[in-house]
């Protein structure tokens, strides 16, 4: 069973534990370094992208973190997560970095002031079982994306219809909505099992790591 880390510095962090431990993955809460080395893979939340890049600068982990998800961490950032994952970002505050990771450029707060948050039927592309009912908080959009990443859902109604509000780039995944408040897991088992697949394709499971099926 993969070990997933939730980034426990600020956000919904407790919904997306049990959405991942419904998923049936083993969690833990990241916010050291050493916390950091123990996750095969990590779900950065839903919450304020400037005052988790300021938190993830305060403890020492933007640099640890880059280097993570570059390296392969199989990693899923929900809304303010999306953020955090995003290459290039419009309309952040002035010195708002990321950690980057994802070849697209996600507008902050896109949908603009009046629509602080609303609800859509949305589809994801791998997905199974109909369309989720996203919930988007004062959410980003994915306002274009580069060859190395594959958009898996786009809002289909309203000013925003046709925004990539889904993309996945091989070992990262991101939503605009967050899959954690609704009670819906099927993200988050789309997230373990790209999980498990990327550790069985290097060889780390079953085989390192004990030999239990997962
Ligand atoms: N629900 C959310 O995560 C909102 C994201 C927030 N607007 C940000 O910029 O980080």
């Amino acid at each position: 069973m993969p070990t997933i880390g939730v980034l426990s510095l600020q956000g919904d962090v407790q919904e997306h534990v049990a959405a991942l431990e419904f998923a049936g993955a083993t969690v833990i809460s990241v916010r050291r370094e050493r916390e950091l080395d123990e996750v095969d893979a990590l779900v950065i939340p839903g919450g304020e992208s400037t005052t988790i890049i300021k938190l993830a600068q305060h403890f020492d982990l933007v640099e640890p973190l880059r280097k993570r998800i570059s390296g392969g961490m199989p990693t899923y950032g929900s809304c303010a997560g999306m953020i955090l994952l995003a290459d290039r970002i419009l309309d952040g505050t002035a010195d708002q970095t990321t950690f980057g990771g994802i070849d697209m450029t996600v507008r902050r707060n896109a949908f603009g002031r009046q629509v602080e948050s609303f609800e859509e039927q949305v589809s994801v592309e791998g997905i199974d079982g109909g369309p989720f009912t996203a919930v988007f908080i004062r959410a980003p959009w994915v306002e274009s994306v580069g060859p190395d990443a594959t958009p898996l859902a786009t809002v289909t109604t309203g000013p925003a219809a046709g925004k990539v509000v889904a993309i996945r780039q091989q070992h990262l995944l991101a939503t605009s909505f967050h899959p954690e408040l609704t009670g819906d897991a099927r993200v988050h088992e789309y997230f373990v099992r790209m999980v498990r697949d990327g550790a069985r394709s290097a060889g780390v499971l079953p085989e390192q790591r004990g030999g239990a099926t997962s």
